[in-house]
């Protein structure tokens, strides 16, 4: 029993001793756990404040940036309110402004119609008569000016007769001496260039005897400076300068031709091919026959359609196929001038103007026609080719003298059709055309009777359109008279026909004198200002005393003359100058030629060298 209970008390002993010690190693487990739990506790708090402050600072950033946003959001507020504030302040501006614009139209448009209206109140057809400086070689020439007034008035002097019978006197649009530059020149050109942007059609040609000085007024001399460029350069060179200042407005699309007309043919200048073309001249006869009528009504507004349009941007374009026609211009050697031009060469710039707005366009043209020399054949001692060249350079300057002076008359049938140049130029002669002429003179004696014949021309030009002829267009003895007139022309027409086909009946017999013949051809053939300039040469006034040879256009004026005198009789005289008071002769040329401008300024009058 002992042993039994000393075995329990052993076994609950050792027992004892594994709960002790299980109890130890509980305590060193929970001392463990303690240790660790607190450990992680401190973790735990230390992480805690870690967040705490992470908190607190995206707080506070929060905070801020709400604080940000909110201003920002007042910043947007205040921004949209200023642009809305901006943005009906520029709506009114652009308002005002499209009203502006509107005005600006009107203003431009009606800007445009008075400068035309103007222009048209100088006149459709003006005369600028140019007196060209004695060149170098020539000292000691004797001059036949007299007087240039500042208002256009001429005074030239017979070299073979003295005192008042040897003076006569002129009135064109303008007149510039010797001395004038190609700017001053070009001022009162300047004013017709705006028109062609306009939609006008303008021919501004240059009219005179071989060496006058024609080409040195249109293009200036050879290797010209810039201060020596001719009308074409300046014209160009302002047509591009107004397009560009209306570049807001209107766009412009310009284009050029360069033709010439030698003895009838029409020719390119500035065919693409090297080689200038030539019309078959039946061919351009049935051509530009069809295309006078067409020439109105076509769109493109080109009247030598079949002739090379290049289109150009700038002067310089235009200024190099200048360069290309000119040296394809035909050139020949007369005993007057070696460089003498025997073709008419006719630069034509094509406008077309589309108007922004409207998208509306216009069509306005301008054509620089430099003349062949209008020297009289029997000077220029030419014969065979020369003389054939001279008789078609006269008749066509005859023909483009009787259209002007139809147009001027407010004809009802314009003879547009006798020559290529007026058919050609039809366009820009005429209607709302605007013509300028610039009359060269050559100032030596030598050459009086040239320059009379010359002035003569231009007077029938300028004096119909400016004087009292216009105003009694529609009177019946002027009706009646240019009745006769024209029926005289017919007649002589005719008898100028019989006339050539006898002298080629003659010529291919054999008949030998073609000069004198070509000559006799001429003064029939209604050259009125070479006519004119035969007898001109010992006697001014023989107009008024009808010692005058019959010849169409002598008849002409002389009927014209008539008209003008029946007109006058019912107006009241107006004042004359002292040389016309003292001869009647002179008072009679005097009213003829000024129109009835008082020219008693010519008695300080200068007289150049
Ligand atoms: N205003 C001027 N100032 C200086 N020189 C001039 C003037 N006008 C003409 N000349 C000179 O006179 C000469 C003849 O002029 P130009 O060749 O222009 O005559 P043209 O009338 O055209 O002759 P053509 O009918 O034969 O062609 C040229 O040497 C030219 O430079």
């Amino acid at each position: 029993m002992k042993a039994e209970a000393r075995e329990a008390q052993q076994e609950l002993e050792s027992k004892l001793k594994e709960v002790v010690s299980l109890l130890t190693e509980s305590r060193n487990r929970v001392k463990e756990l303690e240790a660790f739990s607190e450990s992680k506790s401190e973790r735990w708090s230390k992480n805690q404040h870690i967040y705490q402050i992470f908190t607190d600072f995206q707080l506070g950033a929060l905070r801020e940036l709400k604080f940000a946003s909110q201003s920002i959001r007042q910043d947007i507020m205040r921004t949209q309110k200023s642009y809305s504030e901006e943005f009906s302040d520029l709506g009114s501006r652009i308002m005002a402004l499209d009203d502006a614009a509107k005005n600006y139209y009107s203003l431009l448009a009606e800007n445009r119609r008075m400068h035309n209206e103007l222009q048209e109140l100088k006149g459709n057809i003006r005369v600028y008569c140019r007196i060209r400086p004695f060149l170098p070689g020539q000292k000691g020439k004797q001059t036949i000016i007299e007087y240039v007034g500042e208002n256009g008035e001429l005074i030239v002097l017979n070299p073979t007769k003295q005192g008042k019978e040897g003076r006569r006197s002129f009135k064109f649009n303008k007149v510039y001496g010797p001395t004038a530059t190609q700017a001053e020149v070009f001022v009162d050109t300047q004013q017709l260039i705006q028109s062609v942007l306009d939609g006008y059609n303008v021919c501004i040609f240059a009219y005179g005897q071989t060496g006058s000085g024609k080409t040195y007024t249109m293009t200036g001399p050879d290797n010209a400076t810039e201060e020596e460029w001719g009308v074409n350069y300046r014209a160009l060179n302002d047509l591009f300068r107004i397009s560009q200042t209306r570049k807001t407005t209107f766009r412009y699309e310009i284009s050029v031709q360069m033709v010439e007309i030698y003895n009838e043919q029409v020719r390119d200048l500035l065919s693409t091919d090297g080689q200038p073309k030539k019309y078959p001249s039946l061919l351009v006869f049935l051509y530009l026959h069809t295309l006078g009528i067409l020439s109105t009504t076509q769109p493109n507004g080109l009247t030598v359609p079949d002739a090379c349009v290049h289109p150009v941007n700038s002067t310089s374009d235009v200024l190099k196929l200048m360069d290309i026609g000119l040296k394809n211009r035909a050139q020949s050697s007369t005993a007057l001038n070696q460089r003498s031009s025997r073709s008419h060469s006719i630069v034509s710039i094509h406008a077309r103007g589309i108007d922004l707005k409207s998208s509306s366009s216009l069509r306005g043209s301008l054509h620089l026609v430099d003349l062949a020399g209008s020297e009289r054949v029997d000077r220029s001692e030419v014969t065979g080719d020369r003389l054939k060249e001279a008789q078609h350079i006269n008749k066509s300057l005859s023909a483009l003298g009787d259209v002007i002076f139809a147009l001027a008359q407010k004809n009802s049938h314009v003879p547009y059709r006798n020559s290529k140049l007026t058919q050609v130029l039809q366009s820009s002669l005429g209607g709302q055309a605007k013509t300028l002429m610039f009359v060269q003179l050559n100032p030596d004696s030598d050459s009086f009777s040239e320059s009379i014949s010359t002035l003569k021309f231009a007077e029938r030009v300028s004096g119909v359109e400016l004087g009292a002829a216009k105003s009694s267009k529609d009177g019946r003895d002027v009706r009646e008279l240019m009745e006769q007139v024209t029926s005289l022309k017919d007649t002589i027409a005719k008898k100028d026909e019989e006339i050539e086909k006898l002298q080629l009946v003659k010529d291919k017999g054999g008949g030998g004198n073609g000069e004198k013949r070509g000559t006799n051809s001429l003064r029939y053939g209604g050259n009125g200002f070479e006519n004119a300039a035969s007898s001109d040469h010992d006697d001014y006034s023989e107009e008024t005393e009808g010692s005058h040879e019959s010849s169409p256009v002598h008849d002409q004026a002389k009927l014209a003359e008539k008209s003008e005198k029946a007109k006058s009789a019912s107006k009241v005289p107006r004042p004359l100058g002292k040389s016309a008071r003292e001869s009647p002769k002179a008072s009679t040329a005097l009213r003829k030629s000024t129109s009835g401008t008082n020219l008693s300024a010519a008695k300080s009058s200068r007289r150049w060298q």
